[in-house]
């Protein structure tokens, strides 16, 4: 079974049919390009056993002429005894293992899931598909627990066998589940309510096919960096290698390398006005990182298109000073950066220098950093991420945003750390453009930096930067 199968998975039902037939139903899905049938036989009129048999076989032909799977949900004995393409199960209905070892290897085997812990199961107990729902409120399953955007993308990042969404999905809603990694949807009323199937499944197989070709988008404000380790270059790498599409609004060019920075060249007010424009009038971004702006000038900017736009998940890492020691941003522009930028922001990240410079405290241990990442978020009403570093506690991070939550962090031992604020608020940004929430985004991005340091790449003469790409180890020799 191809995963391109399951992009529009129409479970049936009788409970709409008024005087056609499950099989004229079923055609008419087909012909509007449903991928996958189900046969579920749950709701509505029963039809007697010879009745079912019949009519399971006439669909069965139907389905194999179009070159379209088809599978029995619940009862496993009942595919057997017709020979269809394979049976869907729930957590309450017979245990996946055994199902298989009845089924044997060929036939397929779908399975519900609603957490992480049931999707891992299913995989290793030899699921083929995993059904997930219901993601929106259905009235076509009494029992259907809720299961949350985030749950969906955790459960698709969990397994690789491929996973499709269920429960209340329609032609209107679906594009919210861009991103998730799903790969096609399951439907009842969508399809089987309409009193045009054909169009009704058309129309929705349109949008499943724009939901799944379109990618999340974000943006980069920030400066180049020359030698591609940190500013722009690490942000788009960042936002490549998390699967989501990077633009980038430049605000400075800067002569630097591992060693340090050179040269700086500012970009003017009005080409920074344009660039934003350009972006933000075409291929909206679904989140923004801001980095190194270091002339008030671009940052009134910043601010007024952030909001003109009405820009969404804006993660500002407060860009103060580079990791070789040069002073990235004049005074003044510190203090427009504060009072403009900042409350604009979903999540700030300073280190541990630039937070002391936003709370006025200064830091040196757990509680310090929690008294100082408070006092930033009472001061500008902004979550705060406050990255630890080794020299108070092995790289664990604060998020302050009302409530304290500490993420561990590995210590790796690595002198190559060019890049990694960047890499990490971008990462961020790549994360929130998914849909994920703000814990689980820094969660996952504060993983992505430590296996793209725990890659080792090493590079330049200075604190290198890290492998972006570090999935493929294109460097390990
Ligand atoms: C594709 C797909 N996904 C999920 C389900 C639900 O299965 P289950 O939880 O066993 O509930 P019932 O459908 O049996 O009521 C499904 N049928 N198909
Ligand atoms: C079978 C099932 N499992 C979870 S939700 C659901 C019902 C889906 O039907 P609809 O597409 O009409 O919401
Ligand atoms: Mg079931």
């Amino acid at each position: 079974m191809k995963s391109a199968s399951l992009q529009v998975y129409a479970v049936t039902t009788r409970c709409y049919l008024q005087g056609k037939s499950l099989y004229e139903a079923v055609k008419e899905a087909i012909a509007g390009g449903a991928t996958f049938i189900q046969l579920r036989e749950k709701d509505g009129p029963t039809i007697s056993k010879a009745a079912l048999l019949e009519e399971i076989a006439h669909i069965k032909t139907l389905c194999h002429k179009h070159d379209v799977p088809f599978v029995i949900d619940d009862d496993v004995a009942l595919a057997m005894e017709t020979d269809v393409d394979g049976v869907h199960v729930g957590q309450e209905d017979m245990n996946c293992q055994d199902v298989r070892k009845l089924i044997g290897p060929h036939k397929i085997l779908g399975v519900s899931a609603q957490t992480v812990e049931q999707a891992i199961a299913a995989e290793k107990q030899g699921a083929d598909y995993l059904g997930v729902g219901a993601v929106f409120p259905t009235n076509s399953k009494d029992d259907a627990q809720d299961v949350s955007r985030q749950m969906l993308i955790d459960i698709c990042e969990a397994v690789s066998i491929p996973v499709i969404a269920i429960g209340g999905i329609t032609h209107d809603n679906v594009r919210a589940l861009k991103g998730t990694g799903i790969v096609g949807v399951a439907v009842i009323s969508e399809i089987f309510k309409a009193s045009d199937i054909t169009k009704a499944t058309q129309t929705l197989s349109q949008a499943v096919h724009k939901m799944l070709s379109d990618v999340p988008t974000a943006l980069t404000i920030a400066g180049s960096d020359a030698s591609g380790g940190a500013g722009i270059q690490a942000d788009l790498k960042t936002m490549i290698t998390n699967h989501v599409y990077g633009m980038s609004a430049i605000t400075a060019l800067t002569a630097q390398n591992t060693l340090g920075v050179k040269s700086v060249m500012n970009v003017t007010p009005d080409f920074l006005r344009d660039e934003l424009d350009a972006i933000f009038t075409d291929i909206y971004p679904e989140a923004v990182k801001i980095g190194m702006v270091s002339e008030s000038a671009l940052i009134h900017v910043i601010k007024e298109c952030l909001i003109h736009y009405q820009a969404k998940h804006i993660v500002l890492d407060p860009v103060m000073v580079a990791t070789s020691g040069a002073k990235l941003i004049s005074d003044d522009a510190m203090n427009v950066l504060q009072e403009e930028l900042i409350p604009l922001a979903e999540v700030i990240t300073p280190n541990i220098p630039e937070a002391e410079i936003l709370s006025g405290l200064s830091i040196s241990n757990a509680q310090e950093m929690e008294a100082a990442a408070q006092a930033i978020y009472e001061r500008y009403h902004t979550a705060v991420l406050l990255k630890g570093g080794h020299a108070i506690n092995d790289a664990n991070d604060l998020l302050y945003d009302g409530d304290i939550v500490w993420f561990k962090g590995q210590r790796i031992d690595n002198p190559n750390t060019h890049g990694t604020g960047c890499t990490l608020s971008s990462a961020i940004a790549a994360h929130l453009a998914k849909g994920e929430t703000l814990t689980s985004a820094i969660a996952k991005a504060k993983q992505y930096l430590s296996d793209a340091l725990a890659a080792q790449l090493d590079l330049g003469h200075g604190s290198g930067p890290l492998n972006h790409d570090f999935k493929e180890m294109p460097y390990d020799k």
